[in-house]
């Protein structure tokens, strides 16, 4: 048994910072505590955290945490570099990989305080009811737009790529190349079972083959680029217009040079697409929780890894794909490789590749969702099988009632994701993390309470600039970019 005095330096030298915080008001008080704390932490190996004791290895959760990242959203980055220029967009990019990451920070450092890994609960901790609600609620609709876009990804490209693969020409009503029936199949097939799994952990094979097939699609996005004349011929006008074109040589000059920077109408929705792009948030407390050895810098590290690999592929992908079309290139990069011939076998295996990464990342994202309803609706129950099948069956339902029969509703979710994305990476944690970390520790006017503040209005700014952009497209008529996804 450890006096007192070796327990004091235990405390000082080994456990957090915030964990001695919430336990320094009284002293006596805090041994029996400390005490109690201590022979759970020889219990169980955690540290600090009474929620769960995690078994997934960093490996893993770099494999789950990447994948989280990685969806639709790279889809739209070349459409965003085209608008910004070379250099701008990735500047862009850099920084929003930078605050994706500092945002990160602000959460783990939160949830350490907390001692427990929800960002609901550090809603509930910060603002009570209103704040648990508020996160819960936008994870909610966030999750769910973006479940919607991979599943839209799959109704809408899946049955092309039979049709192509299966050779039929012309379709007369097959099932098999009906998208609302392929969405349900592949649902039921693939995504409920994982979805169903216990733990995130378990998802990390699935998470991984996810992101290989992520690496084809950059790889066959590189290839191309090298094998696509430029102008390109547009197979729907059989040649005639980029003939024209390459026998002259200013146009041609115009057409295929990149921009370095570029503004004009459309730039302003890179910032709402890169943003979309790097939403991992609600993800990342589930993966933390499961993560052994869990330690805040462990996890961090964890999320810096992911955030770096996506970034560089994020890059590479949107480069090659500028540099194949140039101001061609339309705002979902697959759309316009059709263009060039829908029925190349690369871009088939490239659709079924990015179909196949979109699928395995839905029960990743469906996760949270669950959480979230649990902690608003059933809290402090403990894991129960039927609440957490149904939770799965009826979400999955809901999604693909939406996919199937209200394929319009994108343009609501355009709006969804320019107000829940800044509020999960920016907004949220920042003034989460000012109310829950005590003033003791940093007081309000200390640096990284200012810095949090900031943060705060930079994705206030983000948000109002998105919204705006949205309804000046709807109202002027042209809605190219929605959502780019
Ligand atoms: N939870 C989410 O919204 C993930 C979105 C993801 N970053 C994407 O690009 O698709």
């Amino acid at each position: 048994m450890m006096d007192r005095l070796s327990l004091r330096y235990f405390f000082r030298e080994i456990v957090p910072n915030s964990v001695q915080n919430v336990r320094s008001e009284d002293p006596e008080a805090n041994l029996a505590e400390s005490q109690e704390f201590l022979s759970s932490m020889e219990d169980k190996k955690t540290t600090g955290f009474t929620d769960f004791e995690g078994k997934t290895s960093f490996g893993m959760s770099v494999f789950n945490l990447g994948n989280a990242i990685m969806g639709s959203g790279i889809l739209g980055l070349s459409y965003a570099m085209a608008n910004t220029g070379v250099v701008l967009f990735l500047v862009l990019l850099t920084v929003v990989a930078v605050l994706s990451s500092y945002s990160i920070h602000l959460l783990l450092k939160s949830s350490g305080i907390v001692g427990i890994r929800a960002y609901e609960q550090l809603g509930q901790r910060a603002f009570g009811t209103p704040g648990k609600m508020a996160a819960g609620i936008a994870i909610t609709l966030q999750n769910i737009g973006a479940m919607s876009s991979y599943l839209y990804i799959v109704k809408y490209e899946f049955p092309l790529v039979i049709q192509a693969f299966l050779g039929v020409d012309n379709p007369s009503g097959e099932w098999y190349l009906n998208g609302n029936y392929l969405v349900i199949m592949v649902s039921i097939s693939v995504i409920l079972p994982l979805a169903l799994m216990k733990q995130l952990g378990y998802l990390g094979y699935t998470s991984g083959f996810s992101l290989t097939c992520m690496v084809f699609f950059l790889i066959s996005v590189i290839y191309k680029k090298f094998h696509t004349p430029c102008p390109f011929m547009d197979f729907a006008f059989n040649s005639t217009a980029s003939v024209t074109a390459v026998t002259n040589d200013t146009v041609y000059n115009q057409a295929c040079v990149p921009k370095m920077v570029n503004l004009n109408s459309q730039t302003a929705y890179t910032i709402p697409i890169l943003a979309f792009a790097f939403v991992c948030h609600p993800e990342v407390l589930p993966i933390y929780t499961e993560l052994k050895n869990p330690t805040k810098q462990r996890m961090q590290h964890v999320s810096n890894i992911s955030i770096v690999v996506m970034y560089t592929m994020y890059f590479l992908a949107a480069l090659f794909g500028y540099l194949t079309f140039y101001g061609e290139v339309e705002s979902e990069l697959l759309h316009t490789y059709s263009r060039l011939d829908p029925y190349d076998t690369l871009i088939l295996c490239v659709r079924l590749a990015v179909l196949t990464a979109v699928t395995l990342t839905v029960p990743i994202v469906l996760f949270p969702v669950r959480r979230a309803i649990q902690q608003l609706f059933f809290p402090n129950k403990t894991f129960y099988w039927p609440r957490h099948i149904a939770i799965a069956v009826t979400l999955l339902t809901l999604i693909n009632m939406l996919v199937i029969f209200a394929p319009n509703i994108l343009g609501i979710f355009g709006i969804i994701g320019a107000t829940s994305a800044p509020c999960l990476i920016f907004i949220f944690p920042a003034v989460f993390y000012i109310r829950i970390v005590p003033e003791e520790e940093e007081p309000m006017r200390s640096t990284p309470k200012i810095l949090a503040a900031c943060f705060a209005g930079i994705g206030f700014l983000f948000m109002v600039m998105s919204l705006s952009f949205i309804l000046i497209d709807w109202t002027s008529g042209s809605s190219k970019a929605s959502s780019g996804h």
